[in-house]
């Protein structure tokens, strides 16, 4: 299972949003985009999603075009898990996850008892198996989340294309899924805010800025000092481990220390 894009540029409103991105995805590799708020993540993955059109340019999927490929043959090969996907309608959890059986029903093959299999699976992997009969209005942020995730495993692409996969998860849970997404036997793209998650958890990472691809290797090649600074404008230490990966340490900002006399005010 392939997925390519080669010089895609997207515009909106009038403005370009993504510049000439090139981006070829290696099988069963974890691939993190990091990029500040606005640099062009989400609208990267829509675009190799073939959700959106690039302006110039062109995604490839198992070698075809994929705008020249059917909705239902694109899901059977790459599932997307947006950002803020909701559903208005009266569902149970159960019920979400089973959308993600949709490419494959059909007049000559409807539901048996192994799709009911891998809903089941899919809810247990992503520890919701116990609220499978909850309506969707009646659950949390990201108890909503982790159903996102068990529809697109319960989609059994060969691709998983995660746009922050992590919001509104605990820590625990936000560990666990990247976990979870690691382990399968999938190519996965994930938008992550994390640069530790994106350290611990990926193969390569994709360093979005400006609505261009300003990087893309391995972790420890790419998170440093000097890009950290040049992207966020923000200050880190880089700690490398002996096992090769990297640790971010974080620098607060110094504060100006209060004068004297509004301490005083505020303990009188
Ligand atoms: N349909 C649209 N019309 C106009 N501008 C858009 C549209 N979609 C996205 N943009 C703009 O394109 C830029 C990139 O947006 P995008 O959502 O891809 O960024 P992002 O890196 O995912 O950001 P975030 O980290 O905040 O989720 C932003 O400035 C956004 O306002």
């Amino acid at each position: 299972m392939t997925l390519s894009a080669r010089e895609i540029s997207w515009s909106a409103g009038g403005t370009d949003i993504l510049k000439e991105v090139s981006l070829t995805l290696e099988t069963g590799e974890f691939l993190g985009i990091i990029g500040p708020n606005g640099s062009g993540k989400t609208s990267l993955m829509s675009l190799i999603a073939g959700i959106r059109k690039p302006r110039k340019g062109e995604v490839f999927l198992d070698g075809s075009p994929i705008a020249a490929l059917g909705r239902r043959a694109v899901a059977q090969r790459l599932a997307l898990v947006e950002q803020q996907a909701e559903t208005g309608e009266r569902i149970t959890a159960r019920q979400a996850v089973e959308l993600g059986r949709t490419p494959y029903l059909g007049p000559l093959s409807p539901w048996s008892p192994q799709d009911d299999a891998i809903v089941d699976a899919a809810l247990r992997n992503v520890d919701m198996g116990h609220l499978a009969d909850r309506l969707w209005h009646t659950l949390s942020g990201g108890e909503r989340q982790r159903l996102h995730i068990a529809r697109a495993l319960a989609q059994e692409s060969k691709i998983l294309l995660l746009d922050e996969p992590t919001n509104h998860l605990d820590i625990g849970h936000q560990i666990s899924l990247l976990d979870l997404v690691r382990r399968q036997d999938r190519t996965v793209v994930a938008a992550l805010h994390d640069l530790n998650h994106a350290a611990m958890f990926c193969d390569r990472i994709a360093v979005m800025q400006g609505g261009r691809l300003v990087a893309l290797g391995r972790p420890q090649e790419v998170l440093t000092v000097e890009r950290i600074r040049a992207v966020f404008g923000i200050e880190v230490e880089v700690e490398q481990e002996f096992d090769g990966s990297c640790f971010i340490r974080y620098r607060a900002r110094r504060r100006q220390p209060r004068p004297f006399s509004a301490i005083a005010a505020v303990g009188a």
